[in-house]
């Protein structure tokens, strides 16, 4: 091979040490061998049977020693037939211990996905709002398959690699040592060779390896984005087929390239694991040869010392990879505790309490807010742009201060941008407050279980999601017990009844991204039944702002009536009728409540909400009529 073939491994080999030579502590040492307790027994069983095994390795190559000195240059034929025949016992033992190895390291490895992945699988569920709107999901959805897998397929190969091929090699080698020392010494001195090697070679490859898992993450997350209705809609209507193409195909050529230094990088090392292996093969015989010659040494031993030799390739091949498996497993492992050590930036206080059941007030008490910073929500790698900027977000909120008595209807108004949605974000806690207080029946919200807080919530926005699933499943996410007859009053109650009866499967129809296809009205009004099996006390709802037809409007409207006919209301306004039907309305502009007070009270006072009134609502009139 030319130099200049070999170039961009070179290149790799002093550019990427920076990376690889990353040490990783012990701590994440110390972290792993704790995921491996609960599965101790089986680990040790594992390990019994790993030093037999490795045990059994000597005794083939010493019963050819026998077969051959004492056997046929002792013309002993019986002896020869039983040890032929000890030799397959040993085979055949081994073969059973393989069997039993293979299945106990499954078992092993398994159990350690299971756990990694059942514990992010909740630790991310519990994150934040915020942690969301900042994470790649593609980055995500890659740590929970690829790195935990990538964990555990080392933990385990590095389980049995280093055990049994340490043992391997100090059983071998002593027994060989035993048998010649001359040869063995002579053997010896080609492997540190092999050590060096694989110690560059281990932290190369952990440099490059972490790159192409990122690099693969990317991919993910272009296709993941791209491959969605709105992604796929967006690219369609910008027509940005080729730059999308271009970019595409920039990310696949990252991960091509890490994936040729990975293998070239790879193939030096297995290349040099070959090479040096052979040149102590010819070791043993031209110097044991030597030895037979001058009866230092019988043909039997010389024998047994070539095969004890092939004996210990394996094990010593292994052991060298023992360092890049290990670099490997803990490289994933590192990537998964990353995310396991992301605090959540919204915990339940200790001793928090649950909010006794029944209906509730609200009220917002000088509440000021500025969402929280990038780094202090979200992982660097978890995000598109690999860093998160520690940049202090301008404060959202100043001083908003309103309350809701039970069953009173708050609406928000006021120009885009102006705050309304964070609002209501602050109520069941997908924020914190920065200043202030927001209180829930009289309560703090940060002294409230989270389970009762959220129980005590119902949340209806403009673009309510729904899973890839049937009516019934996605009714029963607010009321897993619920009956039919309940779903279908809830249904009915919404006004969605009828649509449902109609369509082939009823309560069976898929819907979600994927499913029957919804429109934005029946979509909102099959949030609002899901709303209606909750039964929040507490109300927080997105008018659509789509323009429906006024049957769909009627229809909506008298689904809402029923949401929140007896409970407490915050409301983001779009319709004539529910400003005239509010109990207060708060004005906001630029994250402040510049106006508050009924409608009629507004209109008279003049001012923002007059503006609005004429630009915003009184378009509406005739529909907003409709529904009232
Ligand atoms: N996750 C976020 N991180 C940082 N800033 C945000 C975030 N979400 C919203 N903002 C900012 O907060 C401000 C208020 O946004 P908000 O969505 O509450 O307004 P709004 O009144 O609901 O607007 P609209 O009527 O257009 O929905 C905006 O300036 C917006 O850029």
């Amino acid at each position: 091979m030319s130099m200049s073939g070999m170039g961009p491994a070179f290149r790799t080999l002093r550019t990427d040490r920076s990376v690889a030579q990353q040490r990783l502590d012990r701590s994440t040492v110390r972290r792993v061998l704790r995921f491996a307790r609960p599965h101790r027994r089986l680990i040790a069983l594992f390990l019994v049977l790993t030093v037999v095994d490795a045990g059994l390795v000597v005794v083939n190559p010493l019963l050819i020693q026998r077969i051959i000195d004492d056997g046929i240059l002792g013309g002993d034929p019986t002896l020869i037939t039983l040890l032929a025949l000890a030799m397959v016992a040993t085979t055949l033992v081994s073969g059973v211990l393989m069997v039993l190895m293979g299945l106990l390291s499954s078992r092993i490895g398994e159990g350690l996905i299971f756990d990694l992945r059942t514990q992010v699988f909740a630790h991310v569920q519990r994150q934040s709002l915020a942690f969301f709107t900042r994470t790649q999901t593609g980055a995500l959805v890659s740590r929970l398959n690829n790195d935990v897998i990538g964990a555990q397929r080392a933990f385990t190969s590095t389980l049995s690699g280093t055990v049994s091929n340490a043992i391997a090699v100090v059983v071998v080698g002593i027994t060989m040592f035993a048998l010649s020392w001359q040869v063995t010494l002579l053997c010896l001195a080609t492997f540190p060779f092999l050590f060096l090697a694989s110690r560059v070679v281990g932290a190369t490859l952990s440099g490059l390896t972490r790159q192409q898992m990122d690099g693969n993450a990317d991919l993910g997350n272009a296709m993941t984005e791209r491959f969605n209705v709105g992604g796929a809609t967006l690219l369609k209507l910008f027509g940005r087929r080729e730059d999308e193409d271009a970019l595409f195909a920039r990310k696949a050529a990252n991960v091509r390239d890490l994936g040729i230094r990975i293998a070239f990088v790879t193939r030096l090392f297995t290349t040099a694991m070959m090479t040096v292996p052979a040149l102590a093969t010819a070791l043993v015989y031209g110097v044991g040869g030597h030895l037979a010659l001058r009866d230092q040494l019988t043909i039997g031993t010389l024998g047994a010392l070539a095969t004890l030799l092939l004996r210990l390739l394996g094990p010593l091949q292994g052991l060298s990879n023992v360092r890049i498996d290990v670099m490997t497993a803990l490289v994933s492992f590192e990537r998964v505790f990353e995310v396991l050590d992301l605090p959540s930036t919204i915990q339940e206080r200790p001793g928090a309490r649950p909010l006794p059941a029944g209906s509730a007030s609200l009220e917002f008490d000088g509440v000021g807010f500025t969402y929280p910073r990038a780094d202090e929500v979200s992982l660097a790698s978890l995000e598109t742009v690999a860093r998160t900027d520690g940049r202090v977000n301008e404060q959202v909120l100043h001083d908003v201060t309103f309350s809701a008595a039970p069953g009173e209807m708050v609406a928000l108004v006021g120009p885009s941008g102006a705050g309304k949605t964070t609002v209501t974000h602050l109520v069941a806690r997908l924020y914190d407050v920065t200043e202030g207080v927001v209180r829930v029946g009289g309560h703090d919200v940060r002294d409230l279980t989270l389970q009762s807080l959220e129980d005590a919530v119902g949340y209806v926005t403009q673009d309510a999601h729904m899973f890839h699933d049937t009516v019934r499943a996605n009714l029963a996410y607010a009321k897993p017990d619920a009956e039919d007859t309940l779903v279908w009053a809830a249904l009915d109650a919404a006004r969605i009844g009828d649509l449902v009866r109609s369509l082939p499967d009823g309560l069976d129809t898929v819907v979600g991204d994927r499913g029957y296809r919804l429109s934005g009205g029946e979509r909102q009004r099959l949030a609002i039944a899901r709303l209606l099996l909750k039964a929040p006390p507490i109300v927080v709802l997105d008018e659509a702002t789509a323009h429906l037809d006024s049957e769909s409007e009627t229809a909506v409207q008298r689904a809402l009536d029923a949401a929140l006919a007896g409970r407490t209301s915050l409301v983001i306004a779009h319709r004539l009728s529910t400003v005239r039907h509010a109990d207060r309305i708060l004005v906001l502009d630029g994250g402040r409540v510049v106006q508050s007070g009924t409608h009629a009270e507004l209109l008279a006072e003049g001012g923002l909400y007059a503006d609005l009134y004429r630009t915003q609502f009184l378009d509406d009139t005739p529909k907003a009529g409709a529904g009232v």
